[in-house]
């Protein structure tokens, strides 16, 4: 059996724009259910969603019923929990809070075995099928695609050096934390926060990266996509079923 091949990366690196959506629920039902919808990729949350490595395995375990691919967060651009998300299966990370080149080189050294990273070596897991594969360690390597995520001020004068090192396949805007560090805390729309959006797309892809970011609605996805961004997700699961709630609860309420 041969060891899986991630194909997020290789339609990133062909130029696909590729539409997802974030996933933050922890609920394995709802990764499978919405893994059959037709999302090119699934982004799951262990940053800012309660879910630890030990619950992330049931998530992606639920989430292959689908085509769609599993991006990874992990909770820190931590060496031992880009291992961990690793040896689970995630062939596609994104890292939180990259503010300088340095960081993405370590981010990119803990995705790689030796001799060009640092990862540790197990043999029954399940990114390797758990063990049946005949290839895993010759191909390894190259099936991992790493996301930086960009989030801050600093990290953004230093955009072009992270994007420019070696192993980073994207960079990923995260719009909320940005706004933060811009003094428009909880105003992703804020026009300061958007022109600075809208200026970053062509700025990575000049580097020659992909560019992704997190919409939290289509309006927003399109415009995002009309301004160059290459992976972008439309809209996180929990506001997903909210919207539709509030929605159910409110036409239930019409005065008949
Ligand atoms: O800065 C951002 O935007 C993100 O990093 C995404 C957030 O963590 C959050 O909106 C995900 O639910």
């Amino acid at each position: 059996m041969e060891a899986p091949r991630n194909e997020f990366k290789h339609r990133l690196l062909a130029g696909e724009t590729l539409d997802g959506l974030w996933l933050s629920l922890a609920s394995p039902v709802a990764s499978e259910a919405l893994s059959l919808i037709g999302f090119d990729w699934l982004l799951f949350d262990t940053e800012h969603a309660p879910v630890d490595l030990g619950a992330l395995q049931p998530l992606l375990q639920a989430a292959a019923a689908g085509p769609s691919s599993a991006v990874v967060r992990p909770a820190w651009n931590d060496k031992v929990l880009i291992k961990r998300a690793l040896d689970i299966g995630a062939q596609t990370l994104l890292i939180p809070f990259v503010e300088t080149a340095e960081e993405a080189r370590a981010a990119v050294a803990a995705t790689r075995y030796p001799p060009q990273g640092i990862r540790g070596v197990a043999g029954g897991t399940r990114a390797s099928r758990f063990g049946l594969t005949s290839d895993y360690f010759e191909v390894a390597n190259d099936q991992i695609a790493v996301l930086v995520q960009i989030e801050t001020r600093a990290a953004l004068e230093r955009l072009e050096e992270i994007a420019a090192v070696p192993g980073v396949d994207g960079v990923f805007i995260g719009p909320s934390d940005l706004a933060a560090s811009m003094g428009h805390l909880g105003r992703t729309g804020a026009d300061e926060v958007q022109s600075v959006l809208r200026d970053t797309a062509a700025l990575i892809r000049a580097v020659g990266k992909a560019p992704g970011i997190l919409a939290t609605n289509p309006t927003d996805a399109r415009r995002y996509r009309d301004w160059g961004y290459q992976f972008v997700a439309g809209a996180v699961d929990l506001g997903l079923l909210l919207k539709g709630a509030q929605a159910t609860l409110a036409e239930m309420r019409k005065a008949g």
